[in-house]
């Protein structure tokens, strides 16, 4: 199995060297080269199997030779064991065809956890056979930066740096990556928003001279890897709910497009998911690129759903490629046209973007009046995010399972949910601590060769 680059200008990888390499050298994301079709009566074989199982025939295909069949099957093992519920990703009933997956009994509380825990694994393992060292840097509007900083703290041969948009995360998703204590993590408070942050990420990759110097690496869905391990959890919930036999659909709260992205693979993969649909928050993008046709950015708003305040979002580059035949060019002639505020997808590229998605955005009024609905009608309390996805998929419910995915818990965003319900939301008793042990942050300035700088003395390169 080969990876190419979206922009179509680089070389060819293997999954370990795609894991390792992060941002393709011409600038784009890397795609496998075919994705692997699984037949209905392989699919129908799956309920019943754990979730660590069914993760290992997911992803078994895509990584090739790269990984033994044992050692990958003790990757998995070792991934999943510390998540605090048995079926790593449940269903709950909401309504009459309507379910959560509940994403968030990792060990940060949100969805990233199924696959930053993965992808642990797999660089140390990875690293550990190649002898090398590496520099992860990331940029987070609150949850990954946590999920990474959980999955590489304390290692020898990995630094990580998350850039956060300083005072746009909630004070929990900020104090779990400032309050680690081991020498490689660094909290990186950037001024601007999680665009300029995931900008500067990108222009480090782009450099190739800080690049090769300080052996960077990304954990951000720039990783293919990280997108791979989120098809997993589509797997299980439609499967468990009748799949292949009986068709599902995904509502998806999206922003940098990387979730719905692992939805839109499984359905390659031959899942049968009848509608995916995008819920965006008012930053409100991807909603409005579906409706009208033009990618065109806007200010980022601050929002009760801050992980979700994101304009350029950049897996939808990874769609983009698909629905332009897959013409590289095209692809980098439209991000360019982005640096400089947008592009018009053209007509048969936007045919086919609506014939994959549908859509809708939630307001805050209407986000905060979901909290409340849901917890009066049925006690469940849903962080902000899920509660976007829970509005917008309340105008897509038919006769088909609608599956809401719940990207993390309520426990996040305590100040939302009262606001919405009146209901505390505690963090559970491992955390009970957060906010009394010492916070440790560098505040830096929105400066790519400033932030460098910080970078390569923090790393001696
Ligand atoms: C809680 C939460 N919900 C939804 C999203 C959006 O997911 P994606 O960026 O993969 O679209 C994020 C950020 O990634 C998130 O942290
Ligand atoms: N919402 C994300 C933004 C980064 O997304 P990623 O999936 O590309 O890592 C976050 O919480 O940081």
């Amino acid at each position: 199995m080969k990876y190419v680059s979206t922009r179509g200008n680089a070389p060819k990888l293997s999954f370990e060297e795609a894991m390792l390499t992060g941002l393709a050298r011409d600038g784009g994301l890397y795609v496998p080269q075919r994705v692997a079709e699984r037949r209905p009566d392989e699919i129908a074989a799956l309920p019943g199997m754990s979730y660590e199982e069914i993760a290992y025939w997911v992803i078994k295909p895509f990584v090739g030779e790269s990984f033994g069949d044992d050692e990958l099957r003790e990757i998995i093992a070792r991934a999943y064991a510390g998540f605090g519920h048995a079926a790593r990703a449940p269903l709950v009933q909401l309504g009459p065809n309507h379910f959560l997956l509940e994403l968030f009994h990792g060990p940060t509380l949100a969805f990233k956890d199924f696959a930053m825990q993965l992808i642990g694994q797999m660089f140390q393992t990875a690293l550990a056979r190649r002898g090398e060292r590496i520099c992860i840097v990331g940029a987070t509007s609150g949850d990954t930066g946590s999920a990474a900083i959980e999955a590489f703290r304390g290692l020898d041969n990995v630094d990580v740096f998350i850039l956060f948009p300083d005072g746009r995360v909630s004070d929990v998703q900020r104090r779990q990556m400032t309050t680690p204590t081991e020498a490689n993590v660094h909290a990186l408070a950037i001024d601007g928003t999680f665009d300029d942050a995931q900008a500067r990420l990108k222009d480090m990759f782009n450099h190739f001279e800080f690049r090769d110097a300080v052996k960077l690496a990304g954990v951000n869905s720039i990783n293919w890897a990280r997108v791979l391990a989120q098809v997993v959890y589509y797997f299980t919930a439609a499967t468990s709910l009748g799949a292949p036999l009986r068709p599902v659909s995904f509502t998806v709260p999206t922003g940098n497009f990387g979730d719905i992205f692992a939805g839109y693979i499984a359905r390659k993969m031959g899942l049968p998911i009848e509608k995916l649909v995008i819920a965006t928050n008012q930053n409100d993008i991807l909603h409005r690129t579906l409706a009208t046709g033009a990618y065109t950015t806007a200010e980022v708003v601050p929002s009760l759903s801050p992980s979700m305040d994101i304009q350029v979002s950049s897996n939808f580059e990874r769609v983009l490629f698909d629905a332009y035949g897959r013409d590289g060019v095209t692809v980098a002639d439209q991000m360019a046209d982005l640096a400089r505020g947008g592009f018009t997808i053209s007509q048969g590229a936007i045919d086919y973007l609506r014939a994959q998605f549908a859509s809708g955005r939630a307001s805050e009024e209407e986000t905060l009046a979901t909290i409340r609905e849901i917890f009066e009608t049925t006690g469940e309390v849903l962080c902000p995010h899920t509660a976007v996805g829970v509005k917008v998929a309340s105008e897509h419910l038919g006769t088909t399972p609608m599956i809401t995915l719940a990207t993390a818990h309520p426990a996040k965003f305590p100040d939302a949910v009262k606001q919405a319900s009146g209901q505390d939301a505690p963090l559970p008793p491992r955390m009970a601590d957060l906010f009394d042990r010492p916070e440790r942050m560098t505040h830096v300035p929105n400066d790519l060769a400033e932030l460098e700088a910080l970078i390569r003395e923090r790393v001696g390169a």
